[in-house]
């Protein structure tokens, strides 16, 4: 089937070309006109990814029971205009692509700084009115100036490598950077933003927009700068107060604003784009041709490579993982997956408090938080069904206040490999062991204390007995003559002395009815049966495709 890819903010051509010549990508755009927000949540149930700029809002509403989408993709930077955590709630990687746009938006910073500076807009239109006001238009030199900048990362270093060249003198904040990487750019750093604000003739920011970074710059900020401080934001609208701005260039003490960035796009509160020392532009910082080309193309790269190659790049809800690291993970994965099913079985997904996984071996080397993921979509899946998947797992354990938690340890045991996963519940703990052999079989060799080697697949009849003779054969006949073919079958007992306790799993053809139970169970040597589904050697795994 073809992997259905929405589109619904304008991509470059380039970008556009890469979803079109790709033979299993079907690329529906919808750009024109913008799609109502039902509209949208109608075509997102046929779609499964889809490509989105600032235009496009994916609120939890939009996002909510869409079954199909599996991959949001923001070609650039932002995404504030995402629902992180609805999307992630719903199993829906989000991607973005971090560095195409870095140069133009550091540039338009530059172009809005230098344009306020010496009042290039207003004296534009003043020439168009015909006039000729070269006294009005004083404005202000750059070099020597202090511009502090807030947010030192790529968009921040790449406007202070710039401002270098301008001869300014830089001051940032950015809590989580060092002071020597902020000295490498040339920047005296502070710790203390407030401590900084009154160094600022300019102000820049460059944060993304979170609960902290909103309102960051806000009246009380503001007044600390010195008199004639000037403010440019080319980042996201709301980091600095607009009506606090608004006030503060009215009464004179910021000079000027520069503004890209608003919070509503297009602003409907229009008093501050109305000032006359205040510079707007329609958020076009990362909109030169340069810019849309690389990250138009890297995105169509990216949800390509997500849905034909379970590749994962540039996640902002998920760890990384290449193609080839995909690859040698498809195993782990599904063992991981597997286990984490057959435990939730034997619990009934019930009183289920904690779960442990132990990567022993070859396994410990792997993407560890990946595969404990994925052990945690398989042990919620009784509970949460289809919705569950690598994506939302840990955000479901946590939510449902079950703590999974990891450890490794890179030597071997008895196997080069082995996953292990002991699972918490109000009756006790349960243990199962995985390994797989020639990289290849997944094969069950721990449960609970019992070493055994069982198939990890398909219908598996798990009893629990005292180590007598003639147990087998009498569990075998009663299948025989219920028509139920044995796969494979592994006993596994807790001391090498006959007479203890035992464990029996036997990979069945076919599933057994309670009937076959009640009679296997009503032996007197017999403890406890019970059934296990698991999916069959080599299916898919839920959206991975695998
Ligand atoms: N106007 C436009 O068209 C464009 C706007 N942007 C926006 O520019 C901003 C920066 O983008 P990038 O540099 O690519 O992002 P980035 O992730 O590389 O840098 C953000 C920096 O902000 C810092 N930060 C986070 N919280 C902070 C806080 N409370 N105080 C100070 N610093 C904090 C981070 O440590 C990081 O260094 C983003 O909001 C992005 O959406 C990016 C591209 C185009
Ligand atoms: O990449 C970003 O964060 C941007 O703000 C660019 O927005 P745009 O793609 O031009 O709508």
């Amino acid at each position: 089937m073809l992997h259905r890819v929405l589109v619904t903010d304008n991509l470059s051509a380039a970008g556009l070309k890469v979803l079109e010549e790709n033979p299993e990508i079907e690329l529906v755009i919808k750009t024109d006109p913008k799609l109502s927000v039902e509209q949208l949540r109608e075509e997102l149930q046929d779609a499964d990814g889809i490509v989105i700029r600032s235009g496009t809002t994916l609120t939890e509403e939009v996002l909510e029971g869409q079954s199909r989408l599996k991959a949001i993709v923001r070609a650039g930077v932002g995404v504030d205009n995402i629902d992180i955590p609805a999307a992630t709630r719903q199993g829906i990687v989000v991607m973005n692509t971090p560095a195409g746009n870095t140069i133009s938006t550091a540039e338009h910073t530059i172009a809005m700084m230098m344009a306020m500076a010496r009042n290039i807009g207003p004296a534009s239109a003043s020439m168009r009115e015909g006039k000729w006001e070269k006294k009005i238009f004083t404005g202000t030199q750059l070099a020597g100036k202090t511009i502090g900048v807030i947010g030192l990362g790529r968009v921040g270093l790449a406007v202070a490598q710039r401002c270098l060249g301008l001869e300014m003198r830089i001051v940032g904040y950015d809590p989580f950077i060092s002071s020597e990487r902020a000295n490498e750019f040339g920047i005296e750093l502070y710790r203390d933003l407030d401590e900084m604000l009154p160094k600022c003739e300019l102000l820049t920011v460059h944060t993304t927009m979170t609960p902290e970074t909103k309102n960051l710059i806000n009246a009380e900020r503001m007044a600390k700068m010195p008199k004639g401080a000037r403010i440019i934001n080319c980042a996201r609208g709301g980091i600095i107060d607009e009506d606090a701005l608004a006030d503060a260039v009215e009464s004179g003490h910021i000079a000027g604003a520069a503004l890209d960035v608003f919070l509503q796009e297009p602003p409907k509160e229009t008093r501050l784009v109305k000032l006359p020392s205040v510079l707007t532009t329609p958020h076009l910082g990362a909109s030169t041709d340069e810019a849309q080309e690389l990250v138009a193309v890297e995105a169509s790269e990216i949800i390509s490579g997500f849905l034909t190659r379970n590749e994962v790049r540039h996640a902002v809800n998920m760890a990384p993982v290449s193609a080839s690291e995909m690859g040698g993970m498809k195993k782990y994965i599904d063992l991981a997956y597997r286990l984490g099913i057959l435990l939730a079985q034997q619990t009934h997904g019930e009183g289920i408090r904690s779960a442990e996984i132990h990567y022993r071996g070859e396994a410990a080397s792997k993407h560890t938080r990946l595969l404990t993921s994925s052990f945690s979509s398989g042990l919620l899946s009784i509970a949460l069904g289809d919705r569950i998947n690598i994506v939302n797992a840990s955000m479901l354990a946590e939510e449902r206040g079950i703590p999974i938690s990891e450890e490794t340890s890179k030597k071997a045991g008895d196997f080069s490999t082995m996953i292990v996963a002991e699972v918490t519940t109000d009756q006790g703990t349960l243990r199962a062991g995985g390994t797989m052999f020639g990289h290849e079989y997944l094969r069950l060799v721990l449960m609970d204390d019992y070493q055994l080697d069982a198939y990890l697949d398909g219908t598996m009849l798990i009893y629990r007995h005292r180590d007598v003779p003639g147990l087998i054969g009498l569990v075998g006949t009663v299948l025989g003559k219920n028509n139920i073919n044995i796969a494979h079958m592994a006993l596994g007992r807790e001391t090498n002395q006959p007479g203890g306790d035992s464990v029996a799993v036997i990979n069945l053809d076919s599933k057994p009815g309670q009937d076959v139970i009640d009679e296997i169970l009503s032996n007197k040597d017999v403890t406890a049966v019970e059934i296990v589904q698991l999916p069959v050697a080599g299916a898919p795994l839920p959206w991975l495709g695998l």
